[in-house]
């Protein structure tokens, strides 16, 4: 297990071999097959796009509330697929203290599908989110990187002698970038204020050909 220090109260902890590679086979099949993955057309900036990755919601009764992009998915029960609730105990156990009541999964289909830069920041979870992330299936990249923060530019004066200096606000990109390679059975956890300083995605890689599986377990409050 590796953690990551992200300053500022932010945290990432990675486990490379959570689950076992042969239940972690068991498990991906049992996915692959049974969850009933669609492919919504959700709204970004005013326009409609077909997402370009496979998704499904779960969470426990009464919590359906939840809503991005301007579409509401259906949510299932952790009863509908009960392999799932034998991935969130060992989430559990491996995360002292942690409690989840709503699950996302994402399927990527090949190296065409992604998830763009965002953060899982949405008021429902609160102000330090923990999100656990296990994966299943072909690797790939996870990016970290820290969101612009605007700082006060003070230019110098032009034609204005003496006069107050202009100022010009900017957003700064502090350059701060973190990679993690989401391996078959690996568990990736984002906690503190990663939701509120930093950004993540998982971007296209054109030669990845295998299809991949990830669950993000949140709890919204
Ligand atoms: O697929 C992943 O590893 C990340 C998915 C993600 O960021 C999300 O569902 O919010
Ligand atoms: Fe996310």
């Amino acid at each position: 297990m590796t953690v990551v220090d992200l300053g500022n109260g932010s945290q990432v902890l990675h486990t490379p071999r959570f689950i076992s590679y042969q239940d972690s086979c068991q498990f991906f099949d049992y996915l692959n097959q049974n969850i009933p993955w669609t492919r919504p057309t959700i709204r970004v900036f005013a326009k409609s796009h077909v997402q370009p990755r496979d998704t499904c919601y779960v969470a426990i009764e009464g919590l359906t509330q939840l809503v991005y992009s301007g579409y509401q998915p259906h949510a299932y029960t952790w009863n509908d697929f009960s392999p799932l609730k034998d991935i969130l105990d060992l989430v559990l156990k491996a995360i002292p203290g942690s409690s989840f009541n709503s699950l996302l999964l994402n399927r990527y289909k090949g190296g065409n599908d992604y998830v763009g830069w965002h953060a899982d920041d949405e008021k429902l979870y609160g102000q330090t989110p923990q999100i656990a992330s296990v994966s299943f299936g072909g690797e790939r990249d996870f990016l970290l990187k820290k969101k612009p923060s605007k700082v006060v530019q003070y230019e110098p004066a032009r034609n204005n002698e003496g006069g107050p200096p202009n100022k010009r606000s900017k957003k700064v990109n502090h350059g701060d970038q973190h990679s993690f390679l989401l391996k078959h059975g690996s568990l990736l956890v984002m906690s503190g204020f990663t939701q509120r300083d930093w950004v993540h995605s998982v971007p296209k890689r054109v030669k990845a050909d295998s299809v991949r599986i990830n669950l993000t377990f949140r709890l919204i409050l």
